[in-house]
Parts: structure tokens; C-alpha cells; sequence
């Protein structure tokens, strides 16, 4: 008994002692054992303070990722940050449980080591919004700039660019600034790595300096990941005990050029993915040509076993009268003088118009029926790199996100 109670005190150290501000001392703190990992025991905080902020601190054990839950206790509105594809069903039950009304799923970034959960809940949340910054690249429906605000009842998060990590990471700060919400912009006694996905060790440098250095030394700090079981910091103890980011500049920047940290393994999945389904089918771009391009395409083998490990189901099919819709409605609707300039041509074609395809189009041109038929015997190879580039289109057409 007295050797749990031990444990548990040194677990809970960094949000005990912190300065017992005017409002730490109310707020109640407590702590759950949550989860087991690699890396051994897990908690999630619980806090309320008297104003009536709820909070939840969830971790994802594969990527090592931390999702926040807040919520206003009176109206029962809720923000989750960071939320993870895996752990979606977990999260929601929670927020059930907890009778939250869910109204944004906050991205701190365009995250390259696991797929958002963003898309799922959309799916699952009749009127759920998706958020990430504008400087992200992705697609959401609050494109967020610095100084943005997200209210939940009379409690908001305040938007902080923080780059560096990413151009487009964001830390979010509690209106009484006595949490933030770091991303990977700032970890426990590290930071994210700057080596990837325009990463630039000065400009980290600067934002945690400027944005987040600046913050109430008591304020605590939560980070998108840690891979030791830390769960939570504060301003003053990371002013002091950050290995890399008390340095001065010119050493910051050598430790980071000397990271050496492997790729995450799930890079070539999860940057695509995020950039194009922060909202999934509900609205979100649906631009299957974009996927070819995003960087690091390659080991199709290993991204069909992650997809299998996954439990998805890679369906890459299209769907021929839905092609056939779009075409018709939205591409033989324009101008016919319009000129069509296609992603791909095999044969030399450049361009076309649309006169010429709603008379010459050997496919488009047939009733719809004829046109399945012939898409579904046009008995093609699959392409070499389907494996990556179309992760995407699986998003896309796959039940679980229809
Ligand atoms: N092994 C993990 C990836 C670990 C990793 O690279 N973490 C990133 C944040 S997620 S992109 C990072 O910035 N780490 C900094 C550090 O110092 O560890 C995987 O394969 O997913």
C-alpha cells in the first residue's frame, strides 16, 4: 500500500510540484493508472478546476501519441487535440460516457507518424469540424492562423504558431494560459526533430523561445508524444532542463543535425493521408493525383503489410458511376471551347477540349451501364507502386470511411 502510494506520488510529481499558484492551489488534481506500454506504465490526468475545465490526457501506445480532451463542464463542449485513426472508438467512448458534445478534433500538425483520427470522427460526429493550421498544407474545415481562438462553452484554446518541427505546427494555450498544448514543436526535455517536412532547427528555436518560453512559468506543458512515460512539463522546468533547447543557437542546431533518429515507419502513409483526409469523404479534397507526388513513396510491400497490421481494407477499386458522374456533371458541363489538360496520357495526346470528348470519347460518350462494363473489363496491371500512391484512394472508397 505505502509502495503505491509512493509510485503513484512519483508519478504524479511533475503536476504536484509545480508552484502552487493562486489557480493551481484549486485546481483538484488526480491520476489514473490508464494503459501499459513498451515503456511501462501510463497515465492519463484527470483535472477540473473550479472554473469547470475537464480534462482528459489519453496515449496511444504505437506512435507513443498523447490526444487531450477538454471540455467546459457546465455546457459540456468539447475539444479533442491530436486525436489518432486507432484510438478513435476509444476517445468517443469516452467522450460518451463523459456526455461531452465533441465540436472540434484540433490538429497540432500534419503529423507524420500516425494517421489523424480527424477523418473517423467526422464520420462519427454529426457536425464534428476539423481544425489545423493554414500553414500545414492539409485540408480541414477551420484552416486556423495565429492568434485564432477555439471555444468550447466559456473556455477557449488560443492559437500559437509555433514552426520549425513543421511549417505548419501550432501550439494551443488555455485562455488563462495555464496549459498549452505543444505538438511536437516542444517535447519533454526534447523537441521534435527538423530533419523532414520542411523541418528547420532555427526556426523551432525561435518559436519555442519566443512562443512558448514566454508563457507563464507555471504553465503546464503537454506534449504530442513522449517515449519515456513522461506525461507532463511546465515553462520554468523546461527553461531550466531542456538538453537541447537551453543551448545556445549554433549548438541547437548541431544537435539537431545530429539526431540521426530513423524515419517514422509510417511516413509514406500517414504524410499523405493527412495532408488530403483531415476531413475524409465528408468534404475533403479528393485529389487521388496529389498522393503520387508526396515524398518518400516507395516499399509498397511494407505499406500493404502496415495497411493488413492495421486492420484496413485496401479496396483501390474506383467506382465507375461515380467517375461517370463527375465527368459528365462537372467536367462535359464547361465551356466547349474549354481546354482539358489530363494528369496522364500514354499515346502523346496533350490536351483535348470538351467538344472533342463528348464526341470522341471512346468511354464517356456510352451510357452509363455500357461504361461500367467497360471499365470493369479494361483488364489493366495494377501499377507498380499501387502499394503507396493509392493508400490514398483506400481512404477514400473504404466502408470504414463511407
Ligand atoms: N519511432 C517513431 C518516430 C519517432 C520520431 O521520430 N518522433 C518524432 C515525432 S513524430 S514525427 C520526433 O520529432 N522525435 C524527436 C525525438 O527527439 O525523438 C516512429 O517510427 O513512428
Amino acid at each position: 500500500m505505502a509502495l503505491a502510494a509512493s509510485r503513484l506520488k512519483a508519478l504524479l510529481s511533475p503536476v504536484l510540484h509545480c508552484k502552487p499558484t493562486r489557480l493551481f492551489a484549486r485546481y483538484n488534481v488526480a491520476a489514473k493508472t490508464a494503459q501499459l506500454s513498451k515503456s511501462g506504465l501510463r497515465l492519463y490526468c484527470v483535472r477540473m478546476d473550479s472554473t469547470g475545465v475537464l480534462f482528459r490526457q489519453l496515449f496511444e501506445p504505437e506512435s507513443c501519441t498523447y490526444t487531450y480532451l477538454l471540455a467546459d463542464a457546465d455546457t459540456k463542449e468539447a475539444v479533442l487535440i491530436d486525436p489518432v485513426l486507432e484510438t478513435v472508438d476509444r476517445d468517443l467512448k469516452l467522450i460518451n460516457e463523459l456526455g461531452l458534445k465533441l465540436k472540434v478534433a484540433a490538429n497540432t500538425h500534419c503529423h507524420a507518424d500516425h494517421i489523424t483520427g480527424s477523418g473517423l470522427l467526422k464520420q462519427k460526429v454529426f457536425g464534428l469540424k476539423s481544425a489545423i493550421s493554414k500553414n500545414s498544407g492539409a485540408t480541414a474545415d477551420i484552416m486556423l492562423s495565429d492568434g485564432d481562438t477555439i471555444s468550447f462553452g466559456k473556455h477557449s484554446l488560443t492559437v500559437r504558431e509555433t514552426p520549425g518541427h513543421t511549417d505548419g505546427c501550432v501550439t494551443y494555450v488555455t485562455g488563462d494560459q495555464s496549459m498549452a498544448f505543444t505538438g511536437d514543436a516542444l517535447l519533454i526535455r526534447g523537441c521534435g526533430r527538423t530533419d523532414f517536412q520542411q523541418g528547420c532547427s532555427q526556426k523551432l528555436y525561435k518559436s519555442v523561445h519566443q512562443r512558448i518560453f514566454t508563457l507563464p512559468g507555471h504553465c503546464l506543458l503537454y506534449p504530442g508524444h513522449d517515449y519515456k512515460g513522461q506525461t507532463v512539463s511546465t515553462v520554468d522546468e523546461e527553461t531550466k532542463f531542456n538538453p537541447r533547447l537551453t543551448k545556445p543557437l549554433d549548438e541547437f542546431v548541431k544537435i539537431m543535425n545530429n539526431l540521426n533518429l530513423p524515419k517514422p515507419a509510417k511516413i509514406d502513409i500517414a504524410v499523405p493521408a493527412n495532408l488530403l483526409h483531415i476531413h475524409l469523404p465528408s468534404g475533403g479534397r479528393r485529389d487521388q493525383r496529389s498522393c503520387a507526388h508526396r515524398p518518400g513513396s516507395g516499399d509498397s510491400g511494407r505499406d500493404l503489410k502496415l495497411i493488413n497490421e492495421l486492420g484496413l481494407k485496401l479496396k483501390v477499386a474506383g467506382c465507375s458511376q461515380k467517375l461517370y458522374k463527375s465527368v459528365h456533371q462537372r467536367i462535359f458541363t464547361l465551356p466547349g471551347h474549354c481546354l482539358l489538360y489530363p494528369r496522364h496520357d500514354y499515346k502523346g495526346d496533350r490536351l483535348s477540349t470538351v467538344d472533342e470528348e463528348t464526341k470522341f470519347n471512346p468511354r464517356l460518350t456510352k451510357p452509363l451501364d455500357e461504361f461500367v462494363k467497360i471499365m470493369n473489363n479494361l483488364n489493366l496491371p495494377k501499377p507498380a507502386k499501387i502499394g503507396t500512391v493509392l493508400f490514398c484512394s483506400y481512404c477514400m472508397n473504404s466502408r470504414k470511411y463511407q
